[in-house]
């Protein structure tokens, strides 16, 4: 399996403030559900005594502005229930969400619409373009129902279909066009709108491979074109660890490690995770501070410098052909040294590598 480097993706502020809180989220779909909020029971304990499914378990996290975050787990952990929760498609059963401080629990319908079109804006695995409009007009629709004057909305479409790619097909019709290019479609009426986020269930998954591999580095592009910020839901690991600045993982509706990719797999939380991650090779998701080690009393410290988040993959020809220890440094600091050895450790180490 081939995974990007990390240093591919973008770097978000960690400093700044999140644009995004959550903390301990719960939805239980049921009768009584309310009740149900805080219990320790498993699923299928609460189901049976309940006949609630707690698809939401006191969920907490942060999404920094500008960060692409995505959410993960199988089928069924909940992530729908989440990210639909965060716009109340879906209405919590219990729990904050602050958008920028505000409190989102407590709008009124007014300022739900007007936060859904556009604050945090939801991009559907079907982005349900209407077949008999071309794609200037689909793309400018999302303004029109917003209101925006024509002359304006003409040209703020024009500007997103060059964004996504898309110059020269501004009167084709959804059905001349293949999947990935009505992807690109959604793409610019979500980006048209310009909501500070953008929130993606499971976009490309009917997509064939290449196709969705395409529509993966676009979405890349895009981010480092515009900045804005993503909330990606998948089920796919390798699509996470492509596009993620960190990933949320889910089991049974509950948060079982927050974490960027080489966290993720670098220090998985539990087994759960561990496995997840077992057949992605280490070497394209860590970095060089994973493998390095203190400098030894008598090694010589006069070899080639490499940064701590140089991913292995990408410094293992700069290590192997270097003579002395590679150095590590951040800046002027030594942090550790690395050398061939290190470098089989992780590429020989089995499936694990
Ligand atoms: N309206 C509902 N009523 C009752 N249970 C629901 C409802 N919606 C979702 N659930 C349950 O909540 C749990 C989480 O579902 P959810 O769709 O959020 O998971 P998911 O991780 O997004 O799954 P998938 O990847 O299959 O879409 C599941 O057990 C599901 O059956």
């Amino acid at each position: 399996m081939t995974v990007p480097s990390v240093a591919e993706r973008s770097a978000t502020d960690i400093d700044a403030p999140p644009i995004l809180a959550v903390r301990g989220l719960w939805k239980v779909f049921g009768p009584k559900a309310e009740s149900v909020v805080g219990s320790t029971l498993t699923r299928d304990e609460l189901k049976q005594q309940s006949g609630c499914v707690a698809a939401v378990r006191d969920v907490s996290f942060e999404v920094r502005r500008g960060e692409v975050f995505v959410v993960m787990g199988l089928s069924g952990s909940g992530k729908s229930t989440l990210v639909r929760c965060l716009t109340r498609l879906i209405e919590p059963t219990a729990g904050e969400i602050l958008l920028d401080g505000e409190d989102v629990r407590t709008a009124d319908d007014r300022s739900l619409r007007e936060l859904r079109r556009h604050r945090m804006a939801m991009v559907f695995q079907h982005f349900g373009l209407l077949p008999h409009r071309c794609v200037l007009h689909n793309v400018a629709f999302g303004l029109e129902i917003r209101g925006v004057g024509k002359r304006e909305r003409y040209t703020r479409a024009r500007e997103v279909i060059g964004l996504v790619g898309l110059d020269g097909f501004e009167d084709s019709y959804p059905d001349q066009l293949s999947g990935g290019m009505q992807q690109r479609v959604g793409l610019a009426r979500a980006l048209a709108a310009d909501p500070e986020v953008l929130l993606f269930d499971e976009p490309f998954s009917a997509l064939d491979p290449l196709i969705r591999r395409e529509m993966q580095n676009e979405v890349i592009r895009l981010h480092h074109e515009v900045g804005k910020t993503m909330i990606f839901i998948t089920h796919d690991l390798s699509e996470a660890l492509k596009l993620g600045d960190r990933i949320l993982i889910m089991r049974d509706g509950e948060l079982v490690q927050v974490g960027t990719p080489d966290q993720v797999v670098g220090a998985p939380a539990d087994d759960y995770v561990r496995d997840f991650v077992s057949d992605i090779p280490r070497s394209h998701v860590l970095t060089l501070r994973w493998i390095m080690r203190p400098a030894q009393p008598d090694e010589p410290l006069d070899g080639p410098a490499l940064g701590p988040d140089v991913v292995i993959r990408d410094a293992v020809h700069a290590v192997l052909s270097a003579e002395r220890p590679v150095r590590v440094m951040d800046g002027e600091t030594l942090l550790g040294v690395v050398t061939s050895a290190e470098i089989l450790e992780v590429i020989a180490g089995g499936p694990q590598a």
